[in-house]
């Protein structure tokens, strides 16, 4: 039986960790560190009055549940105002202080929250379904999100890092959202082994000081100390050079920071470029709709080549968002190419009388389970991956796909995430709820079905939805109640607390 959550129901604003009152005042960032950068920042005043405003928040919307346009119009009947952004066709911008990962769209995947120079990096990264692609500093997986969209939920992307913790948090990620084409794994990325093969694409959003992220952390202006950003270096060159290793020849590697510090950034870039040389070019790159800087090319007495002019500066005062930094890294064509790695022995699941039981159920197609490759990785139950998903047998994955069934309990049931992949094509069993039982239903509360919903609906397990959309599992007992199976972690949970 589920909890009586104690918990209100979801509601709209609420006042975030960032408090106003700790927000830098132009007199305390004049005294600090940050006049370091003093003469690369075109204005200062415009710079500072940036930082001491709170940071929007900023969304996208899943492309494979909803359109940009109907997220909208859910939005604004919240009676927010979502504002386009230029650039990213498919983000909204809300106010500042906003709670998305207490609304009840957020919880079931419509959406993910992500700041929105965190979205660009993969703009640039020209990706096409087929690619194999390595995300190899992925957690809590924001960008791991959008490539895997990119290439159409199909195909192989890996998704690495070294913390557990927050490979757990990049799974919760891809679970609400409903990818398929990932496999995680927990590896230090500067080892990251030479027999995975090579990737079309490599990101590489590295570990930083973090200093872009002080709009959502103002007291990184107590904490941090400059020299930070000289300890990072060694472990970022590290993580570049590896990517640039395990990428094929005409390949992409992507290299990105939040931070101001040029150690950190083109520093950083060009050694890796000049111990490539001749093999790797920097690759001019665009961002229409923002204005950014080019690339720093003279540092504390260091002059750099002037191709890092071609990395892309994002300052927060010019279009309204935290720092960061983009590089884009070409490997030359005609460098030999490694042979295809040896791929990883899925164990594809003998127990197809579960999946012929959820057709049954759920009224779905005949042929449903041919656009799915179903995959057992624990006792527990079943796993959901990309048809064409291939990963290399090395390194040891931590998790590959979505766990979608679980069939070690009397019946069987979907997950959450399993029930929102599968819901739209299920046919029977499905319960759409009003708003109020929406609520109960997000608080994992008993709740009444109504005399229409009992009349049309047998007892037993069902898939809900609000307005069409899918929200979960629930159970309908001939009792007359409808239990929530809703689990308690997506339940206003915040997976985006960690930093996207
Ligand atoms: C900036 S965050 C990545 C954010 C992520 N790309 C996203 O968009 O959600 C950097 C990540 O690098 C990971 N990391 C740090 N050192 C690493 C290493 N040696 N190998 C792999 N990952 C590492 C950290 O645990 C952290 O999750």
């Amino acid at each position: 039986m589920p909890h009586h959550s104690p918990s209100p129901p979801p509601s709209n604003h609420r006042p975030t960790r960032t408090d106003a009152a700790a927000r830098p005042t132009p007199t305390q960032l004049a005294h600090s560190w940050l006049t370091r950068y003093r003469d690369l920042i075109d204005d200062w005043d415009a710079f500072a009055a940036a930082l001491a405003r709170s940071l929007p928040v900023t969304l996208w919307a899943n492309p494979t549940r909803i359109s940009i346009a109907a997220l909208t119009d859910l939005l604004t009947e919240d009676a927010l105002a979502p504002q386009p952004i230029p650039g990213l066709p498919n983000a909204l911008r809300l106010p500042p202080e906003y709670r998305v990962g207490q609304q009840w769209w957020y919880c079931v995947g419509l959406a993910h929250a992500q700041e929105v120079v965190s979205q660009l990096p993969v703009t640039v990264l020209d990706l096409q379904p087929g690619q194999r692609v390595l995300d190899l500093c992925a957690a809590p997986g924001g960008k791991t999100a959008q490539i895997a969209f990119a290439l159409g939920n199909r195909g192989t992307v890996i998704a690495n890092d070294i913390g557990y913790g927050r490979l757990k948090a990049l799974q919760g990620n891809l679970d609400r959202l409903g990818v398929i084409n990932v496999t995680t794994t927990q590896s230090d990325g500067r080892n990251w082994p030479t027999a995975s093969g090579q990737f079309d694409r490599v990101l590489v959003d590295a570990p930083c000081s973090s200093e872009g992220t002080i709009r959502r952390n103002p007291s990184l202006l107590q904490r941090h100390d400059p020299a930070t950003a000289e300890r990072f270096g060694p472990r970022q060159r590290a993580l570049l050079r590896r990517a640039v290793q395990r990428c094929r020849p005409g390949g992409l590697v992507l290299y990105s920071t939040c931070t101001f510090a040029p150690e950190e950034n083109e520093l950083v870039v060009a050694d890796i470029l000049a111990e490539y040389a001749g093999q790797l070019q920097l690759r001019e790159i665009d961002f229409p709709g923002f204005n950014t800087a080019p690339g720093v090319t003279r540092w504390l007495g260091r002059t750099l080549p002037p191709e890092l002019a071609r990395c892309r500066r994002f300052w927060p005062h010019r279009n309204d968002t935290g720092g960061f930094f983009i590089a884009l890294l070409e490997k030359d064509p005609s460098l030999p190419a490694e042979p295809e790695p040896e791929l990883a022995h899925l164990a594809d699941s003998e127990h197809d009388e579960w999946l012929d039981g959820l057709i049954a159920k759920y009224g779905l197609p005949e042929d449903y389970w041919s656009r799915y490759r179903i995959n057992r990785q624990t006792k527990r139950g079943l796993h959901l991956l990309a048809a064409d998903h291939a990963p290399p047998a090395v390194p040891a994955a931590e998790g590959r796909g979505l766990f979608f069934h679980r069939t070690n309990v009397r019946p069987p049931k979907p997950t959450t995430s399993g029930a929102l992949v599968i819901g739209p094509d299920a046919t029977r069993f499905r319960l759409e709820l009003n708003r109020e039982q929406r609520d109960a239903y997000l608080r994992r509360e008993l709740f009444a079905p109504t005399a229409a919903q009992r009349a049309a609906n047998p007892p037993g397990q069902a898939i809900v939805s609000y307005r069409g959309q899918i929200l979960g599992i629930a159970v309908l007992h001939r009792s007359g109640v409808i239990e929530s199976q809703f689990p308690s972690r997506w339940s206003g949970q915040a997976a985006t607390e960690l930093p996207a």
